[in-house]
């Protein structure tokens, strides 16, 4: 699904990403993890041809994101509130990418069905701007809207980050309900090691933009992440 080779961002003469290589396969859920400033979000920006690598591409099902923007059509991603419309309501913002992506009004309720739970009553129905949300009602929109075209590709950088505890929960079901139930190809950036470890079937450590770790996860993977970050 995703090919990355020998992938380099440079800013101000330090590398801060450089990977030589990375596979993300169909159906693989992937979880990144890293201490700040690690290149996670820089990564995510460079599959998502946000920005420029410095060398080196990411290719989306065998062609490069820079030179075709098929993997637009496949692709779900929610990195920060710059992917929201400020100035629409929940519903119109919904109502926009469900346009985008040709779905009915009906469509799009029965895919936002899912959310109910994580959206806990505060998220429709609200004739409040997308602005006006708290930061993890914001995340919820932002990562529900990614879901609503049910890509194969779901790239999510911090989505537990804001959440409340409740609201962490229900978003980690639901992630392993699509990677189950759609077999969603997931990338997902966090700094909570337990939830991203549920979710996802194989962790990779990012240091200073470096890949440094890349493991399947098992009932130790938690323990050996725990121990890798003590410092
Ligand atoms: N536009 C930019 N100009 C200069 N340096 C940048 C720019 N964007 C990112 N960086 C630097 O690149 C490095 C990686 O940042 P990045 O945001 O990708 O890390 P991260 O792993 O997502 O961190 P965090 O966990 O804190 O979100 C950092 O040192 C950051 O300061």
């Amino acid at each position: 699904m995703l090919t990355i080779n020998n992938l380099q961002k440079v800013y101000n003469g330090t590398t801060v990403v450089n990977i030589p290589e990375l596979t993300i396969t169909a159906g693989e859920s992937v979880g990144l993890v890293g201490n700040n400033g690690a290149g996670k979000t820089t990564l995510f920006r460079m599959i998502l041809d946000l920005i420029r690598p410095s060398k080196g591409e990411v290719f989306s099902k065998g062609i490069s994101v820079m030179e075709s923007g098929d993997w637009k059509n496949y692709t779900g991603s929610y990195l920060d509130e710059g992917f929201l419309i400020d100035y629409l309501t929940t519903e119109e913002y919904f109502k926009f990418i469900g346009d985008l992506n040709g779905l009915s009004g009906g469509d799009v309720a029965e895919r936002l069905a899912p959310f109910a739970d994580l959206f806990n009553g505060e998220i429709l129905g609200q004739r409040k701007y997308i602005r006006d949300f708290s930061k993890g009602n914001q995340k919820k929109i932002g990562v529900a809207a990614a879901v609503l075209s049910n890509p194969e590709l779901l790239i999510l950088d911090e989505p537990f980050a804001n959440l409340d505890p409740s609201s962490q929960i229900r978003l980690k079901n639901l992630l392993k309900n699509l990677r189950e139930e759609k077999q969603m190809t997931m990338l997902i950036s966090s700094h909570d090691l337990s939830h991203v470890i549920d979710v996802c079937e194989r962790i990779v450590i990012l240091e200073k933009g470096q890949l440094v770790q890349d493991m399947a996860t098992n009932e130790n993977t938690l323990r050996e992440l725990e121990t890798y970050f003590t410092v």
